[in-house]
């Protein structure tokens, strides 16, 4: 809660939108221990507690510490259909405990070989967790829908699959198709084939690509590269020259997914909060920005929390608030149906 500026905002009550949050960087490391719990009760996992692997408050985790938490612990205890569905049902539940309703998740197809599951039953698990959410909320506000990552270390042929998966779903709830992973891997060239053919073939599907997050996937090639795609949204938007930020302004309407706390704790930008480049961008007619939380389970800020922060360090006051909320409907993957289904929740002042 906060009264700088005018009335006081509950922030968790504030119906909120979250469009950039990695599935597996969303599960809380309570969830994760749970996971572990039970497998070690049946001898499944040889892995450390993660409450010991990652300590409960521990959000420090740069660019080179944060990549492998997933490919070196989180993927090997979240390896079966058991545990992603009982992770994506914790993940939904925290985004509805904080007052999301409308919550894109994205997530990297993973095949998961133990446990026989294959990248396209990877796909169908969410959903049907998705599915399983809805049915069991009595009045389900949290609405989610699902965004397909291909990550930097791709090959051509894994980029491509994804892209199939992508559109083999579009008809049960995948919206999207992202670019992450670690901004250290260059080669992503490879990838324009696949996202050209995105916007040819398949144009509602949402287009959204991690730019500039680090100085080495910040060059003026790379990112007039990646606008050359023609995403619909871009995420973290860190290094960026005046030349990229104004060819970002001239597109119109471009959608920035912008992660304080990630981009704070991770030490990606200089400075704190008060630092942060939202304060450049909030104030932009012609790009929209969205709070997002990139990795709640890790960075461990919640939506909640990364709308009090912008009005602490940024002296947004209510209306600035709901105004940003209701800013970001213009910019959902989830057409527009849902976009007027939260036109009608979100709070007007
Ligand atoms: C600094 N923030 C970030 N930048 C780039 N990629 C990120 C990321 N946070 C997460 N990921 C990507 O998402 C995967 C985990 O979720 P999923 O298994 O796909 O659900 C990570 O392996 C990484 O590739």
């Amino acid at each position: 809660m906060t009264s700088i500026g005018g009335p006081v905002v509950d922030f968790r009550a504030l119906p909120k939108i979250e469009l950039h949050a990695h599935l597996s960087g969303s599960i809380s490391r309570q969830c994760l221990h749970d996971v572990w719990l039970k497998k070690k009760e049946v001898g499944e996992t040889d892995l450390q507690d993660p409450l010991i692997e990652m300590p409960l408050g521990k959000h420090d985790y740069d660019l080179n510490t944060f990549f492998p938490l997933f490919s070196k612990y989180i993927y090997n205890l979240v390896n079966d259909a058991w545990s992603l569905t009982f992770t994506t049902l914790s993940v939904l539940r925290d985004f509805a405990d904080d007052g999301v309703v409308y919550l894109e998740l994205r997530t990297t197809p993973r095949a998961m070989p133990h446990a026989g599951l294959t990248k396209a039953q990877y796909v169908q698990t969410i959903l049907d967790a998705i599915a399983t959410f809805e049915a069991e909320t009595p009045t389900p506000s949290l609405r989610t829908r699902l965004i397909l990552s291909i990550d930097r270390r791709n090959t051509l042929p894994e980029a491509r699959e994804v892209l199939a998966l992508a559109r083999q779903f579009q008809p049960h709830g995948v919206v999207g198709l992202d670019l992450c992973g670690d901004p250290a891997r260059g080669g992503i060239e490879v990838f324009a084939p696949v996202f050209e053919e995105a916007r040819r073939d398949v144009p509602d599907l949402g287009i959204t690509l991690h730019f500039a997050e680090a100085a080495a996937s910040g060059t003026e090639e790379e990112l007039t590269m990646l606008l050359g795609w023609r995403p619909d949204r871009i995420g973290h938007v860190i290094h960026v020259s005046e030349a990229v930020r104004a060819a970002i302004i001239a597109r119109g309407d471009m959608g920035l997914e912008l992660c304080l706390s990630c981009n704070v704790h991770a030490g990606m930008i200089c400075g704190g909060f008060e630092s942060h480049h939202f304060g450049e961008w909030w104030q932009v007619k012609e790009t929209v920005v969205v709070l997002s939380t990139d990795d709640v389970g890790i960075f461990g800020s919640p939506l909640s929390n990364e709308y009090a922060l912008v009005a602490e360090h940024f002296g947004l006051v209510r209306a600035d608030i709901c105004a940003l909320v209701r800013r970001g409907v213009d910019v959902i993957f989830g057409g527009d149906k849902e976009k007027q289904r939260l036109r009608g929740i979100l709070w007007s002042e």
